[in-house]
């Protein structure tokens, strides 16, 4: 019987700059690029910022090798073509909607799907070529990639799998990513997904000219949201093996190019840097929200954020929906109605969404642009005002979504509007939402909402200290 192969090992932070060697002595120290490096190995840098980025931005990793990853055949269009992936959101490629989108789960592949055919973009906006922009894809796989290793040369992926676990090598190593944990793929770096326990599914964020970085945390203090030391970073891990007719799959301006070489891009014994892959467990974040009245705004549940060139405003925030106490008093409390100048595409891990009674199901997803109205469905509506003035605390449990926001509008992909997992009839669970207007009904305004405010907790006169 096959061994199980053992759990890897991690380093632990966000942004350090780590240092590991699968064989001691393999760093060369004192220096980057020695004549020879230790047990002959090749120096390698990849960059992820231009070098002449600011210090507290610049990233950087040093990696050694048994060949240099520019050991390998020219670079040709991948054969089939790959039909569904875009990083260029323009008039040619993408349609505009304001249109409120909804679709429901993918099912998993009939035929073997390994994780880059199982990839399709939904929208996105910019481009990768002007470095600026975002593309949101989903994905269903079936099949481990076999003998070969995908390479994005456009963007940085966040991957958010929501069935199945991901077993990933890196050139910096292994990650086992589960459904609740998330992953970041920089630009670049060459990765090859196994499926160790069967189907996967899941969404991918990818950003043009920017990294994730942990949000500022203002009033909130020194300590809350994702720790930094939550961040999982692989350690060196390689294979010295041959493997003739390797492929490299490199996504280039959203196109496909493959390249052949005869070992295993997994070669790198030693590396230290601060430019890595890295992994977040989300049931390790640190939720802070309202403790009296009104629903907070989403961005305070931000994991990560990729910063545009405004200050406080977002190329991409991954924003969380986790298990949490709802305590606020005479509020109501699932998610408001609203229009946002910012876009939001949703995906649920598992459970149910506060926002939404049925029709968002977990794999599933949602798409509100630019000022396009939403919040929640008709059967939460009546169901929380049924319910009543509830100032009992409440736990929301089993449940994660999660939402990509971004300050750019995106545009979306044909096949995604032509798809028969579009939700058609999306717009019909608001459509019952009925009037509750009467003039002559007094009684929020005596005995609700508008009352209780003024009535909290201010001293009498007695009372008050001088
Ligand atoms: O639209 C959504 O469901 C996401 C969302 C959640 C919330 O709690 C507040 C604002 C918001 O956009
Ligand atoms: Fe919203």
């Amino acid at each position: 019987m096959e061994k199980p192969a053992a759990a890897p090992e991690y380093q632990s932070g966000f942004g350090n700059h780590f240092s590991t060697e699968a064989m001691t002595g393999a760093l060369p120290r004192g220096q980057n690029s020695p004549l020879t490096c230790p047990y002959g190995l090749y120096a390698e840098q990849i960059s992820g910022t231009s070098f002449t980025a600011p210090r507290k931005v610049n990233q950087l990793s040093w990696l050694y090798r048994i060949k240099p990853s520019v050991t390998h055949e020219p670079f040709h269009p991948r054969v089939p073509r790959h039909e569904r992936l875009l990083s260029e959101f323009n008039q040619s490629t993408s349609s505009a909607t304001p249109t409120q989108l909804r679709w429901r789960p993918l099912d998993i592949p009939d035929s073997p799907t390994d994780f880059i055919d199982g990839l399709y973009t939904v929208c996105g906006a910019g481009s990768s070529f002007i470095r600026h922009g975002f593309a949101i894809h989903m994905y269903a796989a079936n099949k481990s990639m076999d003998g070969c290793a995908f390479c994005n040369a456009d963007g940085d992926f966040l991957v958010v799998p929501q069935k199945g676990r991901l077993s990933i090598t890196t050139e910096c190593g292994k990650l086992e990513v589960s459904p609740g944990e998330i992953v970041v793929l920089p630009q670049g770096f060459r990765f090859s997904i196994d499926l160790p326990n069967g189907p996967s599914r899941g969404y991918v964020a990818e950003i043009f000219g920017a990294h994730f970085q942990l949000p500022d945390l203002g009033p909130i203090g020194a300590n809350g949201l994702a720790a930094p030391r939550d961040f999982l970073v692989p350690t060196a891990w390689f294979e010295e093996t041959s493997r003739p007719g390797y492929t490299i799959v490199q996504k280039f301006g959203g196109e496909l190019f493959t390249a052949k070489q005869d070992f295993s891009p997994f070669n790198v014994v030693a590396w230290h840097g601060n430019y890595v892959p890295y992994k977040y467990d989300l049931s390790k974040f640190c939720p802070f929200n309202t403790v009296l009245i009104d629903h907070s705004d989403p961005s305070i549940n931000t994991v990560l954020t990729a910063p545009s060139d405004k200050p406080g405003v977002a190329l991409l925030d991954f924003v969380i929906f986790p298990p949490r106490w709802l305590v606020a008093e005479h509020t109501f409390r699932p998610p408001y109605y609203h229009r946002n100048c910012m876009s939001e595409f949703m995906g649920l891990i598992y459970g149910l969404y506060e926002a939404k009674a049925d029709g968002f199901v977990p794999g599933g997803a949602s798409l509100h642009s630019c000022m396009t109205p939403h919040g929640p469905d008709t059967t939460t509506y009546e169901a929380t005002i049924a319910h009543g003035d509830n100032s009992e605390p409440f736990r929301i449990r089993d449940t994660m979504a999660f939402m990509f926001e971004s300050y750019l509008v995106p545009r979306v992909c044909p096949w995604v509007l032509e798809s028969p997992y579009l939700d058609t009839n999306y717009y019909q669970c608001w459509i019952g939402l009925k009037s509750h207007f009467s003039s002559t009904n007094t009684r929020t305004a005596e005995n609700g909402n508008l009352a209780v405010p003024g009535s909290r907790e201010v001293p009498s006169e007695d009372n008050q200290s001088v």
